[in-house]
């Protein structure tokens, strides 16, 4: 049967309608969450998308966290439900301490809009299983506060531990401690992004497709697990 990928949309989210498009393109079906219901029957993996919920205040992600879904997404998530967070997701994953660390303002202070290359340094992981490690992929990137930082020792076992998931090639384009752009949990189900995978997966707006492979290795995984 084919998957469903259930995406949340918060009050100020802005790309989950290109989340939703995305995993259609890619062959899944979608489904949309508000964020107010905590409801995922029938959902096999989650993505918290891009935008500004809440408008950014306080912080990024600081109060979409405390929304009625985040309970159900991180009750689901501990038994190794997917979930993938992409940039304000990203965000809200960190604060709902779903992943290490915190995303600060951009060291230029300014919002940074480009084509951004990476580099996929782990392949274990529910989103990343169909990249292979080393990769080199350009995705695009859009924030105003996607500086990952965390204390040295988690960056250690964040290392050690390969849960780095991404660095930023050629560029590090906002001072993200060891050119992180991406982590993941111990486990490798849930993955944390500032990049946004949902605007590389067609060829009328490129100029990569390399966001296609975030829906191919969900799709390999679910259905190795329903195997
Ligand atoms: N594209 C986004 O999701 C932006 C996230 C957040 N609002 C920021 O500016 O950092």
């Amino acid at each position: 049967m084919t998957p469903t990928i259930g995406i949340v949309t918060f009050p100020g989210s802005l790309d989950d309608h290109d989340a939703l498009r995305a995993v259609e393109v890619c062959g899944l079906n979608a489904k949309p969450i508000w964020h107010g219901s905590d409801d995922l029957d029938g959902v096999d993996a989650v993505i918290l998308p891009g935008g500004f919920s809440y408008g950014d205040y306080l912080r990024c992600g600081a109060i979409a966290r405390f929304s009625p879904v985040m309970g159900e997404i991180i009750r689901r998530a501990e038994q190794g439900m997917p979930v993938l967070g992409i940039c304000n997701g990203f965000q809200v994953l960190c604060e709902a301490h779903l992943l290490p660390g915190a995303l600060i303002r951009n060291d230029v202070r300014t919002f940074v809009c480009r084509d951004q290359l990476l580099r996929v340094e782990s392949v274990d992981t529910v989103w990343t299983n169909d990249f292979t490690e080393g990769q080199e992929i350009s995705i695009v990137l859009k924030n105003g506060e996607g500086n990952y930082q965390a204390d040295a020792e988690t960056i250690r076992r964040l290392e050690g531990e390969n849960q780095i998931v991404f660095r930023y090639l050629q560029q590090n384009p906002n001072g993200s401690v060891n050119d992180i752009a991406g982590v993941t949990n111990q486990r490798g189900n849930v993955v944390g992004l500032m990049p946004h995978p949902e605007h590389n997966v067609e060829e009328l707006v490129g100029p990569s497709l390399d966001g296609r492979g975030f829906f191919t290795s969900v799709t390999r995984f679910l259905e190795r697990v329903s195997a």
